[in-house]
């Protein structure tokens, strides 16, 4: 049997968004905001021998508060890919934004915490 490994890491930030194809009077559509977490899985087989790991989550944690800073304290609409900014879009938003610098992602989540809400892909 092979181990296979999977680390993950988090990372939280803060933004505002809003639903423009929900009809008038949804609470969806007009502009409110939302504490998120997005997490990131790493799946790996082979450790590294000096360290023992199959990455760093350290180096992980660094990519992911990049690509979480770029939505922090903003308005997700305006970010290609999140003109219906859903937690389904915001996972492939960050799978999308991650996958060239870490091939080994295997799972995004993104939730929102205070009001327990989680989306996950399988990628
Ligand atoms: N599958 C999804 N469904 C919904 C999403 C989503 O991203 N994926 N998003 C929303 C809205 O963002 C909505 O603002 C979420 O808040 P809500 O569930 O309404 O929870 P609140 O606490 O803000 O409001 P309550 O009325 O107290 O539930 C909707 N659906
Ligand atoms: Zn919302």
């Amino acid at each position: 049997m092979t181990p296979r490994f999977e680390i993950t890491k988090a990372a939280t930030f803060d933004a505002a968004h809003h639903f423009p194809t929900e009809p008038e009077g949804s609470p969806y559509r007009g502009l409110h905001g939302h504490s998120f977490m997005v997490e990131a899985t790493v799946r790996g087989e082979a450790l590294d021998e000096a360290h023992g790991w199959v990455a760093d989550l350290g180096a992980l944690e660094a990519a992911l508060k990049a690509a979480a800073a770029e939505l922090d304290h903003g308005l997700l609409n305006e970010k290609p890919g999140l003109e219906l900014p859903s937690l389904e879009h915001l996972c492939l938003w960050f799978a999308r934004r991650l996958r060239p610098e870490w091939p080994g992602l295997c799972r995004v989540a993104v939730s929102r915490p205070t009001i327990h809400e989680r989306c996950v892909v399988d990628l």
